[in-house]
């Protein structure tokens, strides 16, 4: 059988576990996860090869497949500069794919023009109001899309099998889904069967990625996301949504081998937060450097074990006025852009080697880093 390939996206509310399932497919962390809704601001590309599996005669098998998931954000109405940045990010991904699956939270429950959802904190007991709004909101990118769209509906480790029939209904009456498949994102059930449907689906033709590789997102930029994601987690109220990580300096050791002492080589690492207010940065830098301690700490361990490196890693935290509604440094954040200044930096400084003089990177011993700048 010929290989099938093609793109991918996730689209859905935000929350609906979107890189939940995106990391799942992958077995590999490579989106951020909280419980907090518009975790992810960046369409993030994952590549799946999927080998052939033979037809027999309890199975109907599957093509061999590379699969580009595209995870995005959170579709919601667009406030700030960020928020309309997030959308496009959505839209972009609705452009260019062959498949789509419109995932859908399992555990909402829809009553008249109301969608109640159930609080992480207290599951089964609180239910928080959202309006309906929102979903028709989602829907309606869909609804105009001429390739199959595929109904996710996931999160179905906590709801009862009985409350899914209403919600397929429900789901149905509105659009004509290609498939409805139920799964678990976090506990990886359904997951097999979400893949039959996609390969199916998708056309003959070439890889669209190196067989090896995993994602198109350089590593800094992952580093990036998952200081984000312990900002996300360990500080509360606006600061986790006015909160923006930027890599500043990132050198990666000579060489991938231990050294004499036994010890793993060395990424040094520094990054900027940028928050909003003078408040939001006292809150992120906490008592005598606490919280940024902590959050340099849980980072550097999930970014040691994502590089393979030990990790120095030196963060600083920086106000800028309100840069949610500014387009130029919004724009900015995106790592395409980013990794583009960086192409166009390096062409300036090999020129410019020979002159200048080599600065050496400050050594933060074992501990993090973390200071206040
Ligand atoms: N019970 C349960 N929780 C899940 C499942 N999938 C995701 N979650 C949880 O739902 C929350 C949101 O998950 P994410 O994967 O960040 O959701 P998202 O759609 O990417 O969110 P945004 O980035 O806000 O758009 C997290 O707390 C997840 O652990 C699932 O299958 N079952």
């Amino acid at each position: 059988m010929a290989l099938r390939s093609g793109f991918v996206s996730i689209v859905g509310r935000p929350n609906a576990g979107k890189s939940t399932l995106l990391n799942a497919l992958l077995g590999q962390k490579l989106a951020i996860v909280t419980h907090k809704p518009q975790t992810t601001r960046t369409r993030i590309q994952g590549v799946l090869e999927l080998p052939l599996r033979k037809k027999t005669s309890s199975d109907a098998g599957r093509s061999m497949a590379q699969v580009v998931m595209v995870d995005t954000p959170g579709v919601h109405k667009p406030d700030t500069q960020l928020d309309k940045r997030m959308m496009q990010e959505v839209h972009d991904a609705l452009e260019s794919r062959d498949v789509v699956l419109f995932i859908v939270d399992a555990t909402h429950r829809i009553h008249g023009d109301e969608v109640f959802e159930q609080d992480e904190k207290k599951p089964g007991v609180q239910r928080r109001r959202k309006s309906k709004a929102e979903d028709d909101f989602a829907l309606q990118l869909v609804q105009k899309l001429d390739c199959p769209v595929i109904l996710v509906l996931n999160k179905i480790d906590s709801v009862p099998r009985a409350d899914l029939l209403p919600i397929i209904q429900h789901w149905s009456t509105l659009h004509k889904f290609a498939d409805v498949i139920p799964i678990s994102a976090r506990k990886k059930d359904g997951l097999e069967l979400l893949l039959d449907k996609v390969v199916e689906k998708l056309p003959e033709g070439q890889r669209y990625f190196p067989k090896d590789q995993l994602t198109d997102q350089p590593e800094r930029f992952l580093v990036a996301e998952l200081i984000r994601e312990k900002i996300l987690m360990l500080t509360g109220e606006e600061v986790p949504y006015a909160a923006a990580v930027v890599i500043e300096k990132y050198e990666e050791p000579a060489s991938m081998r231990k050294g004499k002492d036994g010890k793993l080589p060395v990424t040094k690492i520094a990054a900027a937060i940028y928050c909003e207010r003078a408040g939001q940065k006292a809150i992120l830098i906490g008592k005598q450097g606490t919280m940024l301690k902590q959050i340099g700490s849980a980072a550097r361990k999930d970014i040691e074990s994502l590089l393979g490196t030990r990790v120095f890693l030196e963060l600083f935290v920086k106000v800028e006025e309100d840069w949610r509604t500014k387009r130029v440094f919004v724009d900015d954040l995106d790592w395409r852009r980013q990794l583009e200044q960086l192409a166009e930096k390096q062409g300036r400084s090999m020129s410019l080697a020979e002159s200048a003089e080599a600065v050496d990177f400050p050594d933060f011993g074992e501990e993090d880093g973390a200071e206040e700048k």
